[in-house]
């Protein structure tokens, strides 16, 4: 080997050991391919023109065989210690996914369904199995409180630089900051403030309610229209407006846009450092400036508007207002505003369709829930909350289908945890795969059936509550989750209350379920329902 090549080759593999190993380098991806690209051309440059007498001396096409070895080198360290003398070596899984996050992105790919994929892996490779590169997915139960409880010491993953430069509360990877920003939210999310709420969801539940009476004895697309209620509620939260879906019918630029973003985060969780060109390449980057500016409008609409009953938005801008107007603090209201209708949209919706799913597919349990409905003085939610089964049923879709099937992104403290007897050292990502876990006859009786008594009557059928989190667990747990089962009471009583449920001609509960989707929110992009008028 030449000079040249010698020293392309060594300093490549000391930037992999010394550099690239260590640390996260997604947000500094088009930073380090300019400057690769900025060298190169010097170097080419260089050699090209003969400048200095000192490249004279090394031959022509020297710059073209140092940052070929370079890069060759880079690469080929980062393989073979990737695949060898990794940390998490002695973990299973396929060999492709030691090698590169694209096994997962393929894996992804495929049917936008990693829960699936990922339960495929742990049936043939046990609990922890090698996701990533430095990523591992976890169904040992010990990992759900190790991982997520109140005494966990991991933090928020690379994940959560989805939004940046915007940072929410869900996306702040700070402990401390997160645990200031979610004082605010809680008081946003108290007792009294969802009480003030319940108005707002009695509204878009008739609104909803008397959308379907327009459609009653033909087929229709039900996730449609909870996609369109949840977004309406959520449009007023964060925005004091609703989207007006249910009235006019029709898919908002909003819904749209952030259907199309959650597509691409599914497919491309697993390689964040491919975000940040998304969202810096001129041309690349126009739909993401496009809506950013859309948002901006509806915040700025929202701030010269305070509605007459507070919403969440209010104590997020009372806190903005409080503190010192810097252009990280508008960033991140923004970013704010975001995630009320991120969280609260989708994972909701989904919920009722998998809910109305299952009522429509089970008529003697769609009967037995709407004569407990029938028993009640009227469906405010005080009453709604006594009525268990309602909770079993809720309890069993969000248990069958959790709104995040494939679990949310975690990092070890540099000490490494030790789950269920094993050690996973400092600096893995880690995950539950919720959708898997909640399956796991470890965890639960005939785990694959939808068994509402089980958090009724038949609570032997739970064998391990402590790993049921679809809300999430600890400090970073679901904010809106007692605003959002106020919302999965109403709306399932709402409905089976005035009308009875069936799936359409040809549509069955294998079909649907083979449908969804897992763009980090679970998605029933279709459910083909009957309503009739109760006789
Ligand atoms: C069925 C409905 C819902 C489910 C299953 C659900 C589930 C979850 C889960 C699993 C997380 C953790 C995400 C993570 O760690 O990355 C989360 C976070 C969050 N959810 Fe929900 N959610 C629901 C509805 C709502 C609603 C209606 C809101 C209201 C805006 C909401 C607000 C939030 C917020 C603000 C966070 C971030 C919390 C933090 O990081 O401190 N969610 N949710």
């Amino acid at each position: 080997m030449g000079t040249v090549s010698l020293i392309g080759a060594l300093t490549g593999i000391a930037t992999h050991i010394l550099l690239y190993r260590v640390g996260e380098w997604d947000l500094a991806a088009p930073s380090i391919v300019s400057t690769y690209i900025i060298l190169s051309i010097t170097l080419l440059t260089l050699d090209w023109t003969n400048s200095f007498t000192i490249t004279t001396s090394l031959g022509p096409g020297w710059a073209k065989q140092l940052v070929l070895t370079h890069i060759t080198a880079v690469y080929t360290s980062m393989i073979l210690y990737r695949a060898f003398f990794h940390r998490l070596r002695q973990f299973p899984g396929p060999f492709l996914a030691r090698i590169s996050n694209f096994y997962a992105t393929y894996l992804s790919a495929k049917r936008l369904q990693l829960f699936e994929e990922t339960e495929r892996l742990h049936k043939v490779h046990g609990d922890y199995v090698r996701l990533g590169p430095t990523e591992l997915s976890i169904i040992n139960p010990e990992a759900v409180v190790a991982l997520y409880g109140p005494q966990s010491q991991l933090a928020k993953g690379p994940w959560y630089h989805v939004i940046h430069p915007r940072v929410s509360l869900q996306t702040e990877r700070d402990k401390k900051e997160h645990a200031r920003r979610r004082k605010v939210w809680d008081q946003g999310f108290s007792s009294k403030a969802i009480r003030t709420y319940e108005p707002r969801i009695t509204k878009y539940t008739t609104q909803l309610t008397s959308a379907i009476s327009q459609t009653l004895d033909t087929e229709i697309n039900v996730s449609k229209y909870f996609n369109y209620y949840s977004f309406d509620v959520m449009g007023d939260m964060a925005f004091g407006k609703s989207f007006d879906m249910l009235l006019n019918g029709e898919d908002t630029y909003f819904l749209t846009s952030l259907h199309a973003d959650m597509t691409s985060i599914g497919l491309f969780g697993h390689l964040t450092w491919l975000f940040p060109f998304f969202k810096g390449i001129p041309g690349l980057n126009w739909q993401y400036k496009r809506f950013w500016e859309f948002l901006d409008g509806l915040v700025g609409g929202r701030v010269m508007n305070e509605p007459a009953v507070p919403d969440v938005f209010s104590w997020l801008l009372r806190d903005y207002n409080d503190r010192p107007k810097t252009a990280q603090a508008q960033l991140n209201l923004h970013g704010d505003s975001y995630l009320i209708v991120v969280a609260g949209s989708d994972t909701t919706a989904a919920t009722l369709s998998i809910i109305f799913l299952y009522l429509a597919a089970n008529p003697p349990l769609a009967k037995q829930l709407q004569s407990l409905l029938d028993s009640l003085p009227d469906l405010s939610h005080k009453n709604l909350i006594e009525v268990d089964l309602l909770d079993g049923i809720i309890n069993e879709a969000l248990r069958l289908h959790p709104a995040v099937p494939s679990g949310t992104q975690r990092v070890t403290p540099p000490e490494g945890v030790t789950v269920g007897g094993v050690h996973i050292p400092g600096g893995v990502i880690v995950q539950c795969p919720v959708y898997s876990v909640f399956r796991d006859e470890r965890n639960f009786e005939k785990p694959t059936e939808f068994l509402p008594t089980r958090w009724t009557t038949e609570q032997h059928l739970v064998k391990n509550k402590a790993v049921f989190i679809p809300f999430n667990a600890g400090p970073y747990s679901c904010a809106g989750k007692q605003l959002a089962l106020m919302e999965l009471r109403c709306v399932t009583a709402g409905l089976m209350k005035q009308f009875d449920v069936t799936l359409a001609e040809g549509t069955s509960l294998e079909e649907v379920l083979g449908k969804l989707r897992d763009t980090f929110t679970l998605v029933v992009p279709e459910l083909e329902v009957v309503f009739r008028r109760r006789g």
